[in-house]
């Protein structure tokens, strides 16, 4: 197979996958002003932080990057030291969106294999959590990554009132990356897009509810895998960034 790169090392025994790095949001929750990607931790943006855990992967072929609208230039600032980026596209209003944006981009190059889904607001990803997951996508259409919830949940209804208390043995909490055959999330976002109450904060609930028969698989994910919310997220995570 012709190349421009060479094999990454070790490359023939891992699966592969390409990924897609959602960095489409504003990061309101954050308040830092910016999109909270550009937020540096220990001197490396949380983008690049997070685009290098992917790009240095050997199981990672490429990586599509999804922008917040209007920062897809400062992000090529950060994405052009990463020869495996294969591009930086604009994202959509919902994180949901931007997923379909990246599905729609990957069509469009003729990419097919399985991808894997990661939040940019992870930047403390590791290799062994993504080793789980392509390893796992081997024998399922779609896994997710999640870690046991030590928290008992209430659900509520909208006066406030707990209707249910699920057990927590049952309950996890998601992370990422997701990992899916493209075909399976493209046909799983067919049906949910023609759905005009459609509404989704990951990718595994849209194959969970629109494609019942696919089995979602969960591999464990790690604690320190935490998503960047809000300001104290961004304390934590420069702390953990000094610990292994
Ligand atoms: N329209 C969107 C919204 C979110 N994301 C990405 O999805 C991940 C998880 O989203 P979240 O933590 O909610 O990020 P923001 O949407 O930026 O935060 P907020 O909701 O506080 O604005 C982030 O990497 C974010 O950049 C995205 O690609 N496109
Ligand atoms: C995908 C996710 O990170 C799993 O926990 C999460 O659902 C993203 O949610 P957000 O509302 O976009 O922060």
């Amino acid at each position: 197979m012709d190349s421009a790169l060479p094999p990454l090392p070790g490359a023939h025994t891992i699966p592969h996958a390409t990924a897609v790095l959602l960095a489409g949001g504003i990061g309101a929750r954050a308040g830092l002003g910016m999109p909270k990607q550009f937020a540096e931790l220990r001197g490396r943006t949380i983008l690049e932080h997070s685009l290098a855990a992917l790009h240095d992967h050997a199981g990672i072929s490429g990586v599509l990057v999804v922008m917040a609208p209007g920062y897809t230039d400062a992000a090529r600032v950060v994405t052009d030291g990463y020869p495996r980026v294969l591009d930086v596209i604009e994202g959509g209003r919902e994180r949901s969106d931007s997923t379909v944006r990246a599905l729609s981009w990957l069509s469009t190059a003729a990419i097919a294999g399985d991808v894997l889904i990661h939040d940019a607001a992870r930047p403390l990803v590791s290799a062994a959590i993504i080793d789980r997951c392509l390893g796992a996508l081997k024998a399922s259409a779609a896994v997710g990554v999640a870690v046991p919830s030590s928290d008992t949940v209430f659900r509520t209804n909208a006066a406030g009132r707990v209707v249910d208390v699920p057990p927590r043995s049952s309950l996890w909490r998601a992370q990422t990356p997701q990992g899916f055959r493209l075909a399976t999330l493209r046909a799983a976002y067919d049906a949910a897009l023609a759905d005009p109450d459609f509404v989704a904060t990951d990718d595994c609930s849209v194959v969970q509810r629109y494609l019942p028969d696919v089995p979602v698989m969960v591999v464990l994910g790690e604690e320190r895998n935490l998503k960047v919310t809000g300001p104290l997220d961004l304390e934590i995570a420069e702390r953990l960034l000094t610990s292994p």
